[in-house]
């Protein structure tokens, strides 16, 4: 199973339309991946607070139009990231990832559970969601997660106990906390013996450097592929049945206490 991750570069000075086109530009040329993934909010950037409440969409909006013809035309699963989701005009926010699939047919959505900033930004512009989403692809089990919910282990436990087996994070997540990315993206995979697909942004944005640094980390914590701190794309080859294989040659999670 081949996956691309698309390390965006948010500049604030690239209008929102144009960094539509070249995203999906960037997903028509992984047509011989399987899965593509792009990061959170890349559409305005996960720090520009003031665009939360200005610059929201609904599923049915330009990001997610743009998103299902580029998934459509390479014809691969496409995780797109997330947006700024206000589902009613003048309704509560939510930063809600996108899942299409090769027909560009959005299948599931994934609203953020733990929202970043303490009691600013995120944390008091946007709502919270409360749903655990998992989506089932021909050759593994997605399990939905979205930046900030990197730090937060219990929320990877309920995605494997509904059957997850690759975790995806799409993120914006900022340099001076680039150690934290690497650590946490690694203990996700080992700690639950899946593959992590972690996707950050480049460039800076709202003042904010970004990590970059995106990472693919298989069920035994090795890390496959990792980028620098500028736009790219990481390509990789998945052994889907490694994660069953691991889970039962070192059965840890079979030894669970508490929890189950
Ligand atoms: N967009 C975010 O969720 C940022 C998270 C972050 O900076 C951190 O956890 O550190």
């Amino acid at each position: 199973m081949r996956v691309s991750l698309i390390q965006l570069a948010v500049d604030p000075a690239e209008p929102a339309d144009a960094r539509r086109a070249r995203a999906a530009r960037l997903v028509r040329e992984q047509r011989t991946s399987d899965l593509v993934v792009l990061p959170e909010l890349w559409h305005i950037g996960a720090f520009a607070y003031e665009s939360f409440t200005r610059d929201t969409e609904t599923v049915a909006g330009p990001t997610a139009r743009a998103m299902a013809e580029a998934a459509r035309d390479a014809g691969v699963w496409l995780h797109a990231g997330s947006i700024a989701e206000r589902p009613e005009p003048g309704g509560p926010v939510f930063n809600t990832s996108l899942v299409l699939s090769p027909a560009g047919e959005l299948v599931r959505t994934y609203r953020k559970i733990h929202r970043f900033g303490f009691d600013q930004g995120e944390a008091v512009l946007m709502s919270a969601g409360t749903e655990i989403v998992t989506v089932p692809l021909p050759e593994t089990t997605l399990g939905l997660a979205t930046c900030y919910d990197l730090r937060f282990p219990e929320l990877f436990r309920a995605l494997v106990d509904a059957g997850a087996q690759t975790l995806v994070v799409p993120a914006g997540w900022p340099e001076r906390r680039r150690e934290h990315w690497t650590l946490l993206a690694r203990a996700r995979a080992v700690e639950n013996q899946s593959y992590v697909l972690a996707c950050g942004t480049a460039g800076t944005h709202a003042g904010v450097p970004q990590a970059g640094h995106s990472l693919v980390v298989d069920p035994w914590g090795a890390v496959l592929a990792e980028a620098g701190p500028d736009e790219e794309v990481l390509t990789v080859d998945l052994d889907p049945a490694k994660v069953a294989k691991t889970r039962e040659e070192f059965p840890a999670l079979k030894d669970r206490v508490l929890g189950r």
